[in-house]
């Protein structure tokens, strides 16, 4: 069994990250909500603590704290920023307002060795985010380094082992954070770097077995890299007591159907029911062409599509689905941002208020990158880990206007050699996204000495690490050439093929 280090969430946006550098060090951690109690962690038996910043200030009446106990456990402390304010103001020292806020860059200036800074050179760059500092350090502690507007930005008391950060060492612009992290978890907590992605498969099984019991799980199937791994694990947990549905709306890419179903059916023995519901969907959008109509259409079909399937499956308790924890934090914050309102994302969390199902989401705390390296894991194929996200609108909004079935089917050509092009390349595995567009514009062409008045077809190839900024990806003229070659002489009524080189912002990656 791994050791196991405890963060305690004060509402941090950086928590979960917190908890992803202590997984990059292969140890053990879990993330406990602040108010945890001294003998809880005991029970867990953790070999280390750290306290996440946190929105609110130390100084309110009524911020969360921790269980004071926490400290008399004999267990080393990290405290990051709220973390370290509270470590201040509840072992004795002192907080207050500071008239000079930190955010962003910092400098941070070494004055004594100590141990988090172990190997670190005098002065290294840091990101803050704080409004409050510690003023009086309590007994006990020590003042290692700081920074322009804080002499108490790393603190130390390395007689009960108990730390403080006022920046955030978590953030990838934090120089040498992943350094300072290492050295409380190996050099303080003494934690062995033991833990590997496949004792997270036999940790989240077991907790899936314990959530569900012998309850009924659904899960919406897309065939998409998220809810495939959840399919998998799931599966792994509850066997048959796992169904899933997949829902073909129309607005597949080609094969897509038989893919799914090859997989799931035949290779991981999923009860999987097909719901076969193009023309639903198709019928519903005759018309349409406004893209938000478009995506609201969709998702309301989705919905029903759903309920007529737990109808035939009969009592069912779960909804399992694939959300990860950028899907959580952006949905945080839609609800303040009316930015967010640009497209509506097509969710299946509308489901459970209807349905009154459970939710299971095994990855809330993962990245995609982690859930990728959970699913070769658990053995799925390459193909399907790396596939590149693919909306749940699907081709509904990559054919402008209104939706033909005629438009989806050249669609489906034009992109499945764009597809086909990238990969025998090697340039699918580079790029974020790469797909077709189908604009309902006919231009003239000449072919075969013949004129043609055929439609266009856009190539839309990013680069992007979470989808929340993007810029086209520089693919070689030659490649670029034999994809427009192709999808000109092979799909029938395209004589045009035009390159998308916006980035986003100001663009966004999808069409519509
Ligand atoms: N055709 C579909 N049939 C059933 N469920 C679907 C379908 N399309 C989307 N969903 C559900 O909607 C969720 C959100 O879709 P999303 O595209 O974000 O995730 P994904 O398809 O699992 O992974 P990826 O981001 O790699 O495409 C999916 O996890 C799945 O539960
Ligand atoms: O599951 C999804 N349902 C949707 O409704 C949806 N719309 C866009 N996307 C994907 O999200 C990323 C950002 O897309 P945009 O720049 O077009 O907003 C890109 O990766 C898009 O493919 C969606 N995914
Ligand atoms: N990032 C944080 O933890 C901030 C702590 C506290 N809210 C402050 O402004 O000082
Ligand atoms: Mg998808």
């Amino acid at each position: 069994m791994s050791q196991t280090i405890a963060v305690l969430d004060f509402g941090s946006q950086y928590t979960q990250v917190i908890a992803r550098r202590i997984r990059e060090c292969n140890i053990y951690s879990r993330i406990f909500p602040y108010s945890v109690t001294a003998a809880e962690l005991r029970k867990a038996n953790v070999s280390g603590i750290i306290l996440s910043g946190g929105p609110s200030s130390v100084l309110t009446k009524g911020s969360p704290r921790p269980d004071k106990k926490i400290f008399q456990l004999g267990v080393p402390v990290l405290g990051i920023c709220y973390g370290l304010q509270l470590m201040g103001k509840l072992l004795g020292g002192d907080v207050a307002k500071s008239d000079r806020r930190e955010y962003g860059r910092g400098r941070l200036t070494i004055k004594k060795k100590g141990r988090l800074l172990k190997g670190l050179p005098k002065s290294i760059k840091v990101w803050n985010s704080h409004g409050d500092k510690v003023t009086a350090l309590p007994e006990g502690f020590e003042p290692i380094a700081g920074t322009e507007n804080s002499d108490y930005a790393v603190i130390e008391d390395a007689t009960r082992n108990f730390y403080g950060l006022q920046f955030h060492p978590e953030v990838v612009h934090s120089e040498r954070g992943d350094d300072i992290i290492k050295n409380f978890l190996v050099g303080v907590c003494k934690c062995k770097q033991d833990w590997k992605m496949s004792n997270y498969v036999d940790q989240a099984i077991q907790d899936i077995r314990d959530q569900v019991g012998d309850s009924r799980v659904i899960l919406g199937l897309s065939g998409g890299v998220d809810s495939s791994v959840a399919a998998a694990l799931i599966h792994r947990a509850i066997g048959d007591q796992l169904t899933c549905v997949f829902v073909d709306n129309g607005l597949l890419r080609l094969r897509e159907r038989d893919r799914v179903e090859q997989v799931f059916r035949d290779h991981f023995h999923v009860d999987l029911r097909v719901a076969k519901s193009g023309k639903r969907f198709l019928k519903a959008l005759k018309g349409v062409t406004d893209p938000e109509r478009k995506r609201k259409i969709i998702g309301k079909i989705f919905v029903d599509v759903f309920e007529d399937t737990v109808k035939k499956i009969g009592d069912v308790d779960f909804l399992a689905q694939g959300t990860l924890y950028p899907d959580v934090i952006e949905s945080v914050a839609i609800d303040g941002n009316p930015a967010a309102l640009i497209k509506s994302h097509h969710n299946v969390g509308g489901l459970p208020k209807r349905m009154k199902l459970k939710l299971l989401e095994p990855f809330r705390e993962l990245f995609k990158d982690e859930v990728r390296a959970l699913g070769k894991e658990l053995g799925l194929p390459d193909e399907m880990i790396w596939r590149h996200p693919f909306p749940g609108p699907g081709l509904g909004v990559r054919v402008m206007g209104e939706i033909k079935k005629s438009y989806l089917d050249t669609l489906r050509e034009a992109d499945a050699i764009l597809l086909e092009e990238m990969k025998r390349t090697g340039y699918y595995s580079k790029v974020w996204q790469a797909f077709c567009v189908f604009l309902p514009v006919q231009t003239v062409g000449v072919m075969g000495d013949e004129r043609t008045y055929d439609y266009v077809i856009a190539l839309r190839v990013v680069e992007s690490v979470d989808a929340m900024t993007a810029d086209w990806a520089h693919i070689p003229h030659d490649i670029l050439q034999i994809i427009s070659n192709r999808i000109i002489n092979e799909v029938k009524g395209v004589n045009r093929v035009v390159l998308d080189i916006s980035s986003k912002p100001p663009s966004t990656i999808e069409w519509e």
